[in-house]
């Protein structure tokens, strides 16, 4: 147990000590630690605890980060509109989730459902969601969620064209913002979907990247990316958190395989028109 209190804010310190503890005292005795935060934690500094705490980072790594959802009450707290500068936390850690329970789905209607879902994916387009009665889910749902692993992000970056998200295929050049969304409340938090062809000069999007960081690092929650990069037969794949950054070669492209970019912006005010400037900016 950490002290009493609120994880994100006052025991950041409790949390190191706290790991540091277990690694010496079981080390090779646990799989897994299971984290749970109160339903008032902001995730961010605790994730961030994972990345920046260069001891921490030695002996741990963050699996991912889960949700639970009560879909009874959350469309209620997703919209509740807080005074400038208080952070919605329901909002946030719908953000910053890899994988989402939406629990006590008896207690509602398949239209409250949807709605629910989309009110979520639009926040957040890149976790995957499950919905559950009494918290029942698969434990490989929750455990071995790899959601931080460069390794796993070509398949987590999927972009799904029926729901969520402010998806734009510029192959098509259609330009389709939030048409599903009419009916959801402006969330100041969303996602952000690029999907295009094309080849990119990686140092171009070094540069990109790392000024995106800079102006913007505090309102960017995560970002993920899977990339064609000029001469390279291998995926580029990166994903960041606030800024933090990761990126390295993955897997190869197959001979006959449209190399497709797919990068994912999660964050607070995106300007969705900036990023895909940036984006064309870096297309060779
Ligand atoms: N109908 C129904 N009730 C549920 C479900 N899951 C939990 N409950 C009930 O909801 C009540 C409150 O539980 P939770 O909402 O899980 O409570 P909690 O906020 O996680 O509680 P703490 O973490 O202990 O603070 C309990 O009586 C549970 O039995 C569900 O899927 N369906």
């Amino acid at each position: 147990m950490v002290n009493n209190g609120c994880l994100c804010c006052t025991v950041r310190g409790d949390l190191v000590k706290m790991l540091l503890d277990l690694v010496k005292k079981k080390k090779d005795k646990f799989d897994h630690i299971v984290i749970e935060t109160t339903g008032l934690a902001k995730p961010a500094p605790v994730i961030e605890t994972f990345c920046s705490d260069e001891l921490v980072s030695r002996y741990v790594k963050l699996d991912g980060v889960v949700t639970l959802v009560d879909s009874k009450h959350a469309m209620k707290h997703l919209n509740e509109v807080k005074p400038r500068f208080v952070v919605n936390e329901a909002v946030e850690q719908v953000a910053y989730a890899d994988r989402i329970i939406m629990n006590k789905i008896d207690l509602v209607t398949e239209g409250d459902l949807e709605k629910l879902t989309d009110k979520i994916k639009h926040i957040n387009s890149i976790a995957q969601i499950k919905r559950a009665k009494f918290g029942v889910v698969d434990m490989d749902f929750v455990l071995g969620v790899g959601g931080y692993d460069l390794d796993r992000i070509d398949s987590a970056v999927k972009v799904d064209d029926s729901h969520g998200g402010n998806h734009h295929h510029d192959t098509h050049g259609r330009h389709h913002k939030d048409h599903h969304h009419d009916h959801l409340h402006d969330s100041a938090v969303s996602s952000v979907s690029i999907v295009s062809e094309g080849t990119l000069d990686l140092d171009e999007v070094d540069d990109w990247l790392e000024r995106l960081m800079e102006e913007k690092g505090v309102d960017l929650y995560r970002m993920k990316g899977v990339l064609s990069v000029n001469g390279s037969d291998q995926r580029y794949v990166f994903q960041g958190v606030h800024s933090t950054l990761d990126g390295c070669p993955g897997k190869t492209w197959e001979p006959d395989e449209k190399r497709t970019n797919k990068l994912v912006f999660i964050g607070r005010n995106l300007d969705e028109t900036a990023l895909r400037k940036g984006f064309k900016g870096c297309l060779i």
